[in-house]
């Protein structure tokens, strides 16, 4: 009996999400490939829906919503899990445990500490559930566990309406500020840049952002702050401005391509998800590089292609996945084999074939290697529109910073490795630094 091939792709997303990404544009990408794309209703039973070849989701707030008591998330929650359950041939973007844990801060900060990243200089913040309302109880867990004043706290959850409200808590008089449930972590001074790490499959983009200026113990009041105003690509937070002092010794950091590679294989290798975000920062002193929160499905802002990149992900994955290819008809196989090779011809630029060189950056900076990958496939997406209706890509972004913000404010990091090599085979790594005006007047 022929099995028809399954060729219908599913997403399930936040509302925020649905409006922010330009989902069109991935129906057009899913087409490209022979799949059709359908918007999923957990409200209804899948398998009316389906069949599907895969299932992207972000349904943390129906999960968040579920764990609350509402009927309405817990039916659609069921509803996705029975799906699954019924179906594991069906490639889910991102498993359920997976998401889960990255739900809860103290529980992926441990996932980092307990991971090989301790060896590479990678470290996750002192950090320690605060969970009681007593006060008492509260100062002494934050004195067994070693945090260190200033210390962040945030909510326990990471992801929702909620997640994103913060404080920085200077002293022992501050901790009558925290709302438990939350997190406590000692504050990392970074010289206000972070990185953020998007991954998709194998591979990854680094842009750098505004961050949290330098701070020190002091008897000052707690700083309140939404998470929004600070680390943005177009953020203009006062909070995110150098002191004169702490700028005028503010080394221009360039983060390490190497140790970059490793934070994301090890991650993908413990988490074992697609869509993943990763914060990082430098800390100022001792160049240690400091993990301090890893989201799921993330806005990827600025990442190139992200759509194409995320159906070569998928197609991989339903390769490595044997997606039934054992189980039916050769057909499918070589059509899922097809649809994957017309990419290799379609829009896409083997590494380190042509250097490009940006105009008003060191020749040193302009650095373009090819990088072997270890699989067939080294190239690299074209940086066309990834379809994202953010307003802010980064030729907007570039043309919003007119004045120089804090040292090494000044790159546009974008590192796109496809099946990057695992730190201990050697290969290079294709950095393009963007030279753009950066900064935000008047901050
Ligand atoms: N331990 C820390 N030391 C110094 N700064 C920190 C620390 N933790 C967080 N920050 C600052 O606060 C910002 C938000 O922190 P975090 O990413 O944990 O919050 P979030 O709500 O998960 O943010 P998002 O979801 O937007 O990534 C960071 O981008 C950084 O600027
Ligand atoms: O700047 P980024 O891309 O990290 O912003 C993310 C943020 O990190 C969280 O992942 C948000 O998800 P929630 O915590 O669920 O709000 C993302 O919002 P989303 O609407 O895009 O899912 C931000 O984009
Ligand atoms: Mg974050």
């Amino acid at each position: 009996m022929e099995v028809k091939p399954c060729r219908v792709i599913g997403y399930c997303v936040t509302e925020k999400k649905n409006a922010k990404m330009n989902w069109a544009e991935f129906g057009n990408v899913c087409r490209n490939h022979g799949f059709s794309l359908v918007k999923v209703d957990l409200r209804v039973d899948l398998e009316s829906q389906g069949p599907f070849f895969a299932i992207i989701h972000k349904v943390t707030e129906v999960i968040i919503n579920s764990n609350m008591g509402d009927i309405e998330a817990a039916t659609a929650l069921a509803n996705l899990e029975s799906y699954i359950r019924l179906h594991p041939e069906v490639i889910v973007v991102d498993p359920l445990d997976g998401v889960r844990s990255l739900m809860d801060r103290s529980h992926y900060y441990r996932i980092v500490q307990n991971s090989d990243l301790a060896e590479d200089k990678v470290f996750t913040p002192t950090f320690v559930d605060l969970l009681s309302t007593d006060l008492k109880e509260n100062l002494q867990r934050l004195k067994d566990s070693g945090i260190t004043y200033p210390f962040v706290c945030k909510p326990s959850v990471s992801h929702g309406s909620d997640a994103h409200q913060m404080a920085i808590v200077f002293n022992e008089e501050g901790v009558a500020d925290c709302r438990p449930p939350c997190v406590a972590q000692s504050f990392i001074n970074h010289n206000a840049v972070l990185y953020k790490i998007y991954i998709v499959g194998d591979n990854f983009n680094v842009s750098e952002r505004p961050s949290l200026k330098n701070f020190q113990p002091s008897d000052r009041k707690t700083i309140f702050f939404s998470t929004a105003d600070v680390s943005k690509a177009d953020s203009t937070s006062s909070l995110t401005v150098l002191d004169p002092e702490d700028a005028a010794v503010a080394p221009a950091s360039n983060p390490d391509p190497q140790r970059l590679r490793h934070i994301v294989s090890s991650l993908r290798k413990e988490l074992g998800m697609m869509l993943i975000g990763v914060d990082i920062v430098i800390e100022h002193g001792s160049g240690r590089y400091g993990i301090i929160d890893i989201n799921i499905f993330p806005g990827y802002d600025g990442f190139p292609n992200f759509f194409q990149c995320l159906m070569d992900s998928i197609l991989d994955s339903a390769t490595s996945k044997n997606y039934g290819i054992a189980k039916t008809s050769r057909r499918l196989s070589e059509e899922i084999d097809n649809s994957s090779s017309s990419k290799k011809q379609g829009k896409l630029r083997h590494l380190g074939e042509s250097s490009e060189t940006f105009p008003g950056l060191p020749p040193d900076q302009n650095l373009l290697q090819s990088v072997n990958t270890g699989k067939n496939t080294n190239r690299e997406y074209e940086q066309d529109d990834s379809g994202f209706d953010t307003g802010d890509s980064s030729d907007e972004r570039k043309k919003k910073w007119g004045l120089t913000r804090g040292r090494g404010h000044g790159k546009k990091l974008s590192q796109q490795v496809r099946g990057f090599a695992a730190p201990s085979q050697q290969s290079s790594l294709t950095i393009t630094d963007h030279p753009v005006r950066t900064g935000l007047g008047g901050v």
